[in-house]
């Protein structure tokens, strides 16, 4: 893993969005794999941005979604497709056809992860990964546990999953998430990861420590022969 000590979240964000724009102006045919949550958002605020600017980089671009809430209506308010949307595949304008998506209320979830893993199959493997952390060290759905699961599953939510904000401001909370699996994430060519936040620096400390444990899922990306960490020093 490479780590970049930034001083603020502003130049953290900074960071990850130039090696990325460098990554697309490559080979603009990538598979861009996405999470949620604040850590990220300011990276997607800046492609938004960019595309003004330079449109051609994004237009042979895919987006695939990490995660989703299960249960709830993916064209809420609080939906990972509803963040998606909003500030990457709208302002980016990405194409039906270049957007592949767990559905957040499926009939059969499982189902629903085994065609997922299949588009992956048919269409991957992921180029860059673009990884925030949860507080307790998990990345996706993939929570804290006695061991972890390799490809697309149902999750079930950790305590800390269901007091993130996103979770918190849901009038119906999810019943369950549906995610990538750790063996899909670390089959990424590239993996972006941003580390914000004060309340992640007990997790943040443990990570860095480089002790490989499914008690701290984001602990295997030290398996990973090209992980970019953007680590806020305020986070530290
Ligand atoms: O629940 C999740 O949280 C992490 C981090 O979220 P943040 O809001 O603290 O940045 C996110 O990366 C992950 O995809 C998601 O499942």
């Amino acid at each position: 893993m490479e780590i970049h000590y930034c001083s603020d979240y502003e130049k953290m964000t900074q960071m990850a969005f130039e090696r990325l724009i460098s990554e697309l102006r490559d080979n603009p045919e990538q598979l861009l794999c996405p999470s949620k949550g604040t850590s990220t958002l300011g990276l997607y605020k800046k492609m938004a941005a960019h595309y003004q600017k330079e449109a051609a980089i994004f237009e042979r671009l895919t987006i695939i979604k990490l995660d989703e809430w299960g249960g709830i209506p993916g064209c809420g308010p609080n939906s990972s497709e509803t963040h998606l949307k909003t500030y990457l595949l709208d302002p980016l304008k990405i194409t039906e056809e270049r957007y592949i998506s767990f559905d957040s209320s499926p009939v059969d979830a499982k189902k629903e992860c085994d065609r997922m893993d299949n588009e992956i199959q048919e269409r991957g493997p992921i180029d860059i990964c673009i990884l925030g952390m949860g507080k307790n060290g998990h990345l996706g759905f993939n929570e804290p546990a006695n061991h972890l699961i390799p490809n697309c599953h149902i999750a079930e939510l950790s305590p800390t999953s269901l007091m993130s904000s996103m979770a918190e401001s849901m009038p119906d909370k999810p019943s369950y998430g549906l995610t990538m699996g750790m063996a899909t994430i670390l089959q990424s060519k590239k993996i972006i990861l941003l580390l914000t936040g004060e309340d992640k620096k007990h997790t943040i400390k443990k990570l860095l420590n480089k002790e490989i444990t499914s008690f701290l899922p984001a602990s295997f990306l030290w398996l990973h022969p090209q992980v970019y960490c953007y680590l806020d020093k305020s986070s530290v």
